[in-house]
């Protein structure tokens, strides 16, 4: 017997384990006050994740949320993380406790075959329903006390996501917490062969034939819907329309917020400008600071309106049919099917996207996702795609409802995605031969009415991280392109602009041989250099560099007077591909485990930018641009 008080100064080690999405991270949230990151389809979670909870009755808890599994029989690399956490292997998280194993109370099976080879492992278990809310929506009966008796193991009901839904949970956990545990068993876990897998999937379907009453089901609203978002010709439809109109939505929404960041923006240089005398001072924070941090900050409602309609999509269940829509292209191209979930994070930022391709069992399918993950719009992006749009593509209505520069931001997207699939299938051809890729093995899960707070959580975390890169790296590097482009003075009498003596100018100038085939000025390869570390850095490093501040329209007209359409054309392309972003290279260093790695995708990424780059800049003379 294991007392309470006798481990007050370490608490006890509950870890949440169970198929994908069943819902142990909205648990987690719920029994932690965490806010982990929960979505929609399977592999969200790939890395554990621990937090602290205390019972009802004030014993406090650890609790390891870990990634879905269907046995501990480990294939992938997330899969992994679960089973050394539960075998005791992780030094970081230690001995666990309790197994809280959670089932999808709509979907049983596996939840419950899992329960059966966990007990080998010889921790305590507790079954957990999860979403019986659904479940009883549906009309399906779970009767707990035959499934107890009939699996020998405690179970209790819960519903993650709503108020009140995880009474029952915290009430039976404090129950079994305040009798003492029951003591450790042997561990005598051995990785289940496909016939005993088998069994116990017939095993798991006897205990659901006795406890579970499931009413003859009528067509569910789940399955109308597929049979036309999945319909062959209309699903791919549905998706280019619903991604169309969210560019679309992406301009059309952020204009006038723009504006009025642009507004407060210039409101505050103005005060500031007021405040200090002309001078040094009042040129680094008006000119670098304000100028810098600001030209990237109207961004904003862009990066939240395009997450938004993502995270709504993503909760709702779309996303995980967008993946099987896209499987066969993908195929195609010799991805993986699990490549479509670190793809799709990679829209927000390739870092998490490069750790979520852990979810891909097979080492060289994961390389592939790995390498063409940059190749994703991140939303670093998004502030130099709007600035060059707006400076470049007139903003006139080709048809009722289509604006242009929202047809040309989605075309950059499109374009994204169709460089990373032809990358992809020539590195196939390089990797290996003729061999398909393995299949898409997703559950589509239910349609679920988005849950708000899930949303506007994603949406506050999102624009926070969008908010802190700007005070912090485009800060510093804002005031670094400030210092380089005002020191030295100009001598005495001089007669051009002052920042064409500046140490900016020189560096500017030693670059400019390189990148001036590819219409590139000396002030770009200015703001190109920061701009290395992290792409939106180039937006504060031109408006520094113009001496614009103010917000993006003054900007936009500042490039427009002083560039080709064919520069502007040709940097658009260049953020396409170039490999921007030293986070983005050190993940893959660290996920790959080879600097190699790295360093292809660094030089496949300047090649592939510099070559279209030079493309685009020469056909669009050719054409007058
Ligand atoms: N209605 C309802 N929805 C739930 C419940 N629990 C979770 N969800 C939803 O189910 C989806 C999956 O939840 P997650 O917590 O991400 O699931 P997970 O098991 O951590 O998934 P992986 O990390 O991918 O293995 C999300 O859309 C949640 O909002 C519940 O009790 N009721
Ligand atoms: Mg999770």
């Amino acid at each position: 017997m294991l007392e309470p008080q006798a481990r007050a100064d370490s608490p006890l080690r509950v870890a949440l384990i169970g198929a994908p999405n069943c819902g142990k991270t909205s648990l987690f949230n719920a029994l932690t006050g965490a806010n982990q990151r929960v979505g929609n389809y399977s592999g969200v979670t790939v890395e554990r994740k621990i937090g602290q909870a205390v019972t009802p009755a004030g014993v406090p808890l650890t609790v390891v949320d870990l990634p879905g599994t269907y046995s501990l029989r480990a294939r992938s690399p997330d899969e992994v993380v679960t089973r050394d956490v539960i075998l005791g292997r992780r030094k970081d998280v230690g001995q666990i406790d309790l197994l809280m194993v959670v089932a999808d109370a709509t979907h049983l099976r596996p939840g419950l075959r899992l329960a059966q080879e966990l007990r080998a492992c010889g921790i305590p278990i507790l079954v957990v329903l999860n979403m019986i809310d659904i479940a009883r929506h549906r009309g399906i009966e779970i009767d707990l006390e035959v499934l107890e008796r009939s699996l020998g193991l405690p179970v209790a009901a819960s519903t993650a996501v709503r108020r009140g839904g995880m009474d029952a949970l915290w009430g039976r956990l404090g129950g079994l917490i305040g009798q003492g545990l029951p003591a450790r068993g042997a561990m005598t876990w051995e990785a289940p062969s496909a016939a005993q897998l088998r069994a116990a999937l017939r095993q798991a379907d006897q205990l659901i034939a006795h406890a579970v009453h499931k009413p003859v089901a009528p067509r569910s609203l789940t399955e109308k819907v597929d049979a036309v978002v999945l319909n062959p010709f209309a699903g791919p439809m549905i998706l280019l329309v619903l991604m169309f109109a969210m560019f679309q939505a992406v301009f059309a929404g952020a204009a006038p917020l723009m504006e009025a960041i642009g507004a407060m923006i210039d409101w505050l240089s103005g005060a500031v400008s007021a405040l200090l005398p002309e001078g040094l001072l009042r040129g680094l924070i008006v000119d670098g600071a304000i100028a810098g941090v600001g030209s990237v900050v109207v961004f904003l409602p862009q990066i939240v309106i395009l997450f938004g309609f993502i995270l709504i999509l993503e909760d709702l269940g779309y996303m995980a049919r967008a993946a099987f829509l896209m499987d066969r292209i993908m195929g195609h191209a010799g991805l993986h099917g699990r490549a479509f979930i670190p793809l799709l994070s990679s829209f927000a930022c390739a870092v998490p996207g490069i750790m979520s391709a852990r979810v891909i069992d097979d080492r060289r399918d994961r390389l592939t996702t790995i390498l063409i993950a940059p190749l994703m719009t991140c939303s670093a992006r998004i502030p130099v795609y709007t600035l060059l749009i707006g400076a470049f593509v007139p903003a006139r209505s080709i048809g009722p409802g289509i604006g242009l520069q929202g047809l040309v931001m989605f075309g950059l997207f499109a374009a994204g995605v169709i460089s990373a699939l032809l990358v992809a299938f020539v590195s196939r051809m390089l990797l290996r031969r003729n061999e398909i890729a393995a299949p898409l093995m997703l559950d589509l899960p239910d349609y679920k009415i988005p849950q708000m707070r899930g949303v506007l959580l994603g949406l506050w975390q999102r624009a926070r991280a969008f908010l802190r890169r700007a005070g912090t790296i485009i800060f510093y590097a804002s005031v670094v392109v400030w210092v380089l482009s005002t020191f030295p003075f100009p001598p005495e009498g001089a007669t051009e602009p002052a920042i064409n003596y500046s140490f900016a100018a020189m560096i500017g100038h030693l670059l400019e041989p390189i990148l001036s085939p590819i219409g590139f000025s000396w002030q770009i390869c200015v703001a190109l250099v920061p701009g290395m570390a992290a792409r939106e850095v180039a937006v504060a490093g031109l408006s520094t560099v113009y001496a614009v501040s103010g917000g993006e329209t003054a900007l936009g007209a500042e490039l427009a007077a002083n560039w080709s359409l064919a520069t502007g054309v040709s940097l658009l392309v260049w953020y396409i591909f170039a490999p921007q972003c030293l986070s983005t290279l050190a993940v893959i260093r660290r996920e790959t485990g080879q600097a190699r790695w790295m360093w292809v995708s660094v030089v496949y990424m300047f090649g592939l930018a510099y070559i279209c780059s030079f493309i685009a800049y020469h056909v669009m003379r050719a054409l007058g641009g």
